[in-house]
């Protein structure tokens, strides 16, 4: 689905409005009754627990009278408190007055803040996507009155405070939520690993805004959730062969993390590859030949690092990285890889740390190889840390636009680049997959899905990121998130694949 800038949902709020003959107050009270059907069904307060609903001056606070009233209505103890501005919105007005006498509503001052005791629910109603700059004076007090409360506390489409697609100053004022409610699209901030503890857990509440003219907005950040690639990964054709799905390399391993290159091969394997063959040192020869039967195995003739690049003529794709160490070496098979290869690249690890410190190879990567860094990997290969996960996202833009390649940088919301600058945030996974070992699985996975020529490039990442998260999915279903480790991802790599493949047999 598509993440939408604060304009563009503002935009289509209008056009929804517009093309379904509605009022703007009709919309909020549809808002309005989206968050309470969740707090019901989700929450299923009892009658007696106080509701706190600190409601501002504009739509966000209009949302949280709106429920208000329908809390009382259904028999809750709803209680506002509103914050005093110099002008209030028309819809935050027409609710104000539509909001029952019984329901007690008092506007905030610095010296009356409620008591919030662990009991209350506490609605964050106070900023949406509304917002322009950090909250100061007494918005500011409120949102640390709320966030000191040991009450629950739930945040209206953005936690107050926080912007919906840009950075605000480090130590601003913002709202801890442990759930946010949003409106039908997640918006980019919940994405970003510095916000997880402002956003909490969020959730998309559907209010039938009109699908049409999202499907027409141009943006350039997707989210992929579960539906979005259901039935890409073609049905295999009865009268296949081993070539049909394609021969891959892996050049990876060296002493002490021969692991590694197992990892990623037996992940290879799980993810359709037709044929493996696997570089590895010597060291690793009789270990790969026994923990991976399926694969070939070309050893290196260097005991213990990878010194040569075999013949790439046999190879439909070519992965290198993983436990590859950063010898001197090794950094000359790569420079040979990125000279010679015709085919498509995955390129992860200590291939991506050699880049990084021999910046000038990056000039001779072949157009749309695979890069899979982590945040750290990736200011490596880049050069330049960081402002904040905003300039990050610009840094990955501007990557692989002069690159030409495709890069998966790794998060709790992997981001996929194309080359022309999209991200796609991934959105399946599991904290249990930061455990070691993982980011070799999805190289292995990459690996199989680019030596498939049936798939595009970014379809093979987007699938491969996402196949990869949902095995973390269905493997802590049954180790559980602690429990995990890669070797379960490899188990269920098979399973995840199953459900994205068409029902439908391919041409
Ligand atoms: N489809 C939807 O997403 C719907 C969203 N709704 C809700 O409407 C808000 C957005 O409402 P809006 O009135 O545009 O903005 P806010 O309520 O966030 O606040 C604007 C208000 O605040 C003033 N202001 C801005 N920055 C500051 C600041 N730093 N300090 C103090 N005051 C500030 C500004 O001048 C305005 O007066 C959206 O988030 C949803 O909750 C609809 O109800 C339904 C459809
Ligand atoms: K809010």
């Amino acid at each position: 689905m598509k993440l939408l800038s604060a304009a563009l949902t503002r935009t289509l709020d209008q056009a929804t409005i517009q093309a379904q003959g509605i009022t703007s107050l009709e919309l909020m009270e549809r808002a309005a009754t989206a968050l309470f059907d969740w707090i019901l069904t989700e929450l299923r307060p009892a009658y007696s627990t106080p509701i706190h609903l600190f409601c501002g001056p504009g739509n966000n606070g209009g949302d949280g009278l709106a429920l208000a009233r329908l809390l009382h209505e259904a028999g809750y103890a709803a209680h506002v408190w509103l914050l005093p501005a110099k002008r209030y919105s028309a819809d935050f007005t027409a609710n104000r007055l539509r909001l029952p006498a019984e329901v007690p509503c008092q506007e905030l001052a610095a010296a009356r803040f409620p008591e919030l005791p662990a009991s209350a629910v506490l609605i964050d109603a106070l900023f949406g996507t509304g917002l322009s700059r950090p909250l100061t004076d007494l918005a500011a007090e409120v949102v640390a009155h709320l966030n000191r409360s040991p009450a629950l506390r739930i945040a209206v489409d953005l936690p107050s405070g926080l912007l919906a697609d840009a950075p605000q100053p480090p130590d601003s004022p913002l709202v801890q939520a442990h759930y946010t409610l949003c409106f039908e699209l997640p918006k980019l901030a919940f994405l970003l690993p510095g916000h997880a503890a402002f956003v909490g857990e969020w959730h998309t509440l559907q209010i039938g805004l009109e699908q049409e003219v999202i499907h027409n907005m141009a943006v350039d950040n997707y989210f992929i959730e579960d539906n979005y690639l259901k039935g890409c990964l073609p049905k295999r054709p009865r009268f296949s062969h081993k070539g049909t799905f394609g021969h891959a390399l892996l050049l990876a391993g060296s002493q002490g993390k021969v692991g590694a290159a197992v990892l990623a091969a037996t992940a290879c394997l799980r993810g359709g590859v037709g044929l493996l063959t696997v570089r590895v040192p010597q060291v690793g020869y009789a270990i790969l030949q026994t923990a991976v039967p399926e694969a070939m195995c070309l050893p290196d003739s260097a005991p213990d690092i990878l010194t040569e690049l075999p013949d790439l003529t046999p190879y439909a794709a070519v992965g290198m990285g993983p436990g590859l160490g950063q010898q001197a070496a090794s950094r000359e098979v790569l420079r040979q890889l990125l000279q010679t290869a015709t085919v498509p690249l995955v390129l992860d690890a200590d291939a991506l740390n050699l880049l990084g410190a021999n910046r000038e190879l990056l000039e001779l990567l072949p157009p749309d190889t695979l890069l899979t860094p982590h945040p750290k990997e990736f200011e490596r290969l880049v050069g330049i840390p960081a402002r904040h996960d905003y300039h990050r996202l610009e840094q990955l833009r501007a990557f692989v636009r002069q690159h030409r390649c495709y890069c998966v940088l790794k998060d709790a919301y992997t981001a996929v680049a194309a080359p022309d600058g999209t991200l796609y945030f991934n959105g399946s996974g599991n904290p249990g997959m930061a455990t070691g070992g993982s980011g070799d699985v999805l190289t292995g996975l990459l690996l199989a899905l680019r030596a498939d020529k049936r798939l595009s490039a970014l379809d093979a990442a987007l699938l491969g990121v996402y196949a990869h998260g949902r095995a973390g999915d269905l493997a802590a279903q049954e180790t559980g998130e602690a429990g995990l480790i890669a070797s379960d991802l490899v188990r269920f790599i098979g399973p995840a694949l199953q459900e994205l493949t068409a029902s439908a047999p391919g041409l």
